[in-house]
């Protein structure tokens, strides 16, 4: 149980499956989240889906040892930040770190229930990824007023928000430092040759043209990350991981692979920009699939560790958490975003705006 002035910091994410038998669960959760992939007869059509791709998906996660590691990350990220912060911000502690996940265990439902019964009053909403969308954590955020208008998380909390943070100092220093690290691996002689290439989980073009600020925050990211790197080498911002057959945001990571190939840029340091742990996308995708694909094309690449349980980062988030509970109070939205009240110009999501309404109100 919390005594009365502790805070809670509920930790969103989409989650992922642990173990392999899951893998069907998540995809059926993600597919039918209209926030994320509006489908027609969704609730139809979403099982469907998530039946016929679950083998596929399945192999994967078997192939980077049976799982996605993050859960297990978010938990050591909540807790070590948790203990960071009672010592940040001793006026406001104990702080606890929840996780709440939107397709994988725990869902949002199950850490409320846990909420409840530690008698939480007052909470903050902390997305996981740097970089806002919509249909992220735009996502996220919609689920738990879903649930926090009904009462599920008790009828006594006060809520604030961290919607995003892409260009916080000790985020872009974590990446960095990562950065640095894999650009140790080429030889020195020619190490100012080596491509940076930056890659980002893409969004459908429909995603893209109604405003949302996704690409924006994710290119801001990669901007702040070049000035603390003093531009040291050539970088590229490029898109990974799209499904199904529409318009994505490119150029795609495969393709820019071998068009580098083709310019003659033989050495490549692949970097992860929109995700805070290893996951299907750094683990297969990036490591098994495309980097074994470029060193087919003769180029030597290295990949920059994801955050996962980078100390800087860890007290990234909890500077982040501590300035939040210092400078904002139940009902605000900060530090990074000046956007309160509004939504994506092109959005038709009602949800959005009751959503951000309902924050403004402290989760009244
Ligand atoms: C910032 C990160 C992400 C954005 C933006 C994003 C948008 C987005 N994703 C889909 C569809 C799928 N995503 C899937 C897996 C997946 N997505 C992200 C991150 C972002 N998605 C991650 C980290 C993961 C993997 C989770 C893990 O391994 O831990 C999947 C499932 C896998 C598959 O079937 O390929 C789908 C589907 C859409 C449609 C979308 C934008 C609207
Ligand atoms: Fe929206
Ligand atoms: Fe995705």
């Amino acid at each position: 149980m919390l005594p009365r002035l502790g805070r809670a910091i509920v930790m969103l994410n989409m989650g992922g499956p642990s173990t392999v038998p899951e893998t069907h669960d998540f995809l059926k959760n993600l597919f039918s989240d209209g926030d994320l992939i509006p489908l027609p007869f969704q609730s139809f059509l979403a099982p469907w889906i998530a039946r016929r791709r679950t083998p596929q998906i399945e192999k994967q996660y078997e192939d980077i040892g049976g799982g996605s590691p993050i859960l297990k990350y978010t938990r050591l990220q909540g807790e070590r930040m948790a203990a960071l912060l009672d010592e940040l911000n001793p006026s406001t502690a104990p702080h606890k770190a929840y996780v709440a996940f939107r397709y994988a265990k725990p869902l949002t439902d199950e850490t409320a229930i846990e909420m409840k019964k530690d008698g939480v009053k007052r909470a903050v909403a902390f997305t996981q990824y740097p970089q806002y969308s919509c249909s992220t954590t735009g996502s996220s955020l919609n689920g738990l007023f879903r649930k926090g208008k009904t009462g599920t998380f008790g009828d006594a909390v006060e809520w604030s928000v961290i919607d995003r943070w892409g260009t916080n100092p000790g985020f872009i220093e974590a990446v960095s430092q990562n950065i640095e690290r894999a650009l140790a691996k080429f030889d020195e002689a020619s190490r100012s040759d080596v491509v940076l290439l930056f890659s980002a989980h893409s969004l459908p073009m429909s995603v893209v043209n109604r405003g949302d600020p996704y690409v924006l925050e994710v290119s801001a990211s990669v901007a702040a990350v070049m000035d603390r790197l003093k531009h040291s080498n050539p970088y590229r911002l490029v898109w990974q991981s799209q499904v199904g057959p529409s318009a994505w945001m490119g150029m795609q990571t495969g393709e820019a692979l071998k068009g580098l190939a083709r310019l003659g840029r033989k050495k490549v340091v692949l970097v992860p920009i929109a995700f805070t742990s290893d996951h299907i996308e750094t683990l297969y995708e990036l490591d098994l699939e495309y980097a074994k694909e470029a060193r087919e094309h003769g180029i030597e690449v290295h990949r920059a560790e994801s955050l996962n349980d980078s100390p800087v980062f860890i007290r990234a988030l909890a500077d982040l958490a501590a300035s939040h509970l210092r400078e904002y109070s139940a009902g605000d939205i900060g530090p990074t975003t000046v956007q309160l009240g509004l939504r994506c110009p092109g959005c038709t999501n009602a949800t959005c705006e009751q959503q951000k309404s309902w924050f403004a109100r402290g989760g009244r």
